[in-house]
């Protein structure tokens, strides 16, 4: 199609007056589904859609996610900021929604620095060793015959590791913080009406979405000052005891903005927004993927045996996995690409603006154009992958497709100058975790499901989470030594 301005713009479906192709999408099913199905019944890898007032398009193989992730990678560096990400930035710019510059790369900087290099996260060990401890003895502590609330424990589970490297300590309000981050990956999918038409106040009154979400993230950034006064009456304790501890992230981030000279001022409104996305991006998509994987490993009993025999075999009784034995299993590796190629927790990516005006799979892409990439069709997509949609770990076993953003076929951390800046942050995590949840336990489902049975619904928001918590029985094989 071409539109008056003489573009050639990429295929996609009829559209209506005002909502334009938004009838193609709403109300069907969930939004990454919705978008494959109508990729997929168009063969268009570049598709165009209007949604309400947004120009979008949509890149579903990884041609076409390599045109605009690598190709012109710089053309795509900033992502577009919808009215409900607008009020993410009230108080200051942190590091997700950040435009491409000086601002952004000095925070991706310091995020490196202090929190996400292999050095620092190899320094937060012992706080990782110490909570899956504390994992394990919560689930064998549940009476035999009750079933643990898996998600709920893993969700936990994560947001306190994480804090706890980003802050030196648990946040005392956890619960709230998880409660409001729940509701923000709701608000934030970025397909509410009042995303789509920003410029209708009307429909930004009736929807309601921007209230919200300010509500929402005012009550975020208050979370995160008590997580900085917190840090700060701790450290002091600290001096008073003589205990010397290594500088975290927010010490850093502190001691920069004291030194000051910097291309780019560190205001406290600055750091709270970088500390709140680093601990939103970094718990929800680890504790999303560790409960998909349980859930395959679950719905197939062969998978788990091999894993368990795997872990068992190796580590012949030990009483707690640290990470050196990592090394020593290689099938949980696999197991955690194969859920990561299933369920990436960001079906759609982080969305990217077009900065100019360029050319995409020889389509022209006007500045301003919201780009999609369908990470999550491009993964299930039996021109690349045989059997697709079944979960087989082995099909890692021999070859080198990996998740570092250089095989477009498989992009659950995205790629180029914008991929994921936690990978080994994650990685780690996520693998100590299932090798502990495994070795130690096995896992059964309630009231004699079987296991082709267990529910697999995703339920929609910026992230794809399981609609339904995780409930489990879970039977101690492998005594573990309790620090706790
Ligand atoms: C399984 C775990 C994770 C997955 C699948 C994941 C996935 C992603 C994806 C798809 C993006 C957007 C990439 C793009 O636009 O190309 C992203 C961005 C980001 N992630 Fe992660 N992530 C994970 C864990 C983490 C962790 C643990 C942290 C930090 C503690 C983190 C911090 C970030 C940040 C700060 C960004 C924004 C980067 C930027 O805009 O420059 N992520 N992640």
């Amino acid at each position: 199609q071409a539109n008056n301005n003489g573009l050639r713009l990429p295929p996609g479906p009829r559209r209506l007056p005002v909502i334009g192709s938004l009838h193609h999408l709403l109300g069907k099913q969930l939004i990454h589904r919705a978008m494959a199905d109508l990729a997929n019944r168009l063969d268009a890898p570049l598709m165009y859609l209007k949604l309400g007032e947004i120009p979008v398009m949509v890149a579903t193989s990884p041609e076409a996610a390599r045109e605009v992730m690598r190709t012109h990678d710089i053309t795509f560096a900033s992502r577009p900021l919808s009215p409900t990400m607008k009020t993410m930035m009230t108080y200051g710019q942190g590091l997700v929604l950040a435009p491409y510059g000086n601002h952004w790369r000095l925070l991706r900087k310091i995020s490196m620095l202090g929190l996400l290099s292999g050095h620092r996260v190899q320094s937060f060990r012992d706080i990782r060793e110490d909570e899956i401890m504390r994992l394990i003895t919560g689930i064998a502590a549940v009476p035999p015959g009750v079933a643990v609330n898996l998600s709920k424990l893993i969700s936990v589970h994560i947001a306190d590791s994480t804090v706890r490297a980003i802050i030196g300590d648990k946040l005392e309000r956890r619960e709230e913080f998880l409660e409001t981050l729940e509701e923000k990956i709701k608000l934030d999918s970025g397909f509410s009406l009042s995303n789509l038409f920003p410029s209708s106040r009307f429909v930004n009154f009736i929807w309601g979405t921007t209230r919200q979400a300010l509500l929402n993230h005012q009550k975020n950034m208050e979370l995160i000052e008590c997580a900085v006064k917190q840090h700060e009456k701790r450290k002091a304790t600290m001096v008073e005891k003589g205990i010397a501890e290594e500088e975290n992230l927010v010490d850093l981030l502190l001691r920069m903005q004291k030194d000051g000279d910097l291309d780019v001022p560190l205001t406290m409104g600055t750091i709270k927004s970088l500390i709140l996305d680093l601990f939103n991006a970094g718990s929800e998509t680890s504790a999303t993927t560790l409960q998909w994987a349980i859930s395959e490993v679950i719905r197939n009993p062969k998978v788990m045996r091999r894993a368990q025999d795997e872990l068992r075999n190796n580590l012949s009784g030990k009483q707690k996995i640290t990470e050196d034995d990592l090394a020593k299993v290689k099938y949980v590796k696999l197991i955690i690409k194969e859920t990561l190629r299933l369920h990436p927790p960001g079906p759609l990516l982080l969305p990217r603006e077009c900065g100019e005006l360029c050319k995409i799979m020889s389509y022209d892409v006007p500045k301003g154009t919201t780009m999609i990439v369908n990470a999550w069709a491009i993964s299930r997509d039996p021109k690349y992958w045989d059997n697709a949609e079944e979960f087989i770990p082995e099909r890692f076993e021999c070859c080198s497709t990996d998740f570092k953003g250089g095989d477009f076929k498989y992009i659950p951390f995205g790629a180029g100058k914008r991929m994921c800046p936690g990978i080994a942050f994650a990685h780690v995590n996520i693998e100590l975790a299932l090798c502990s949840l495994l070795y130690h336990f096995d896992w059964q489902l309630q009231s004699g499901l079987a296991p082709c049975e267990l529910n697999m619904t995703e339920a929609m928001g910026i992230t794809i989470r399981r609609k339904n918590d995780l409930h489990l029985h879970a039977i101690v094989r492998v005594p573990f030594l309790s620090t706790h």
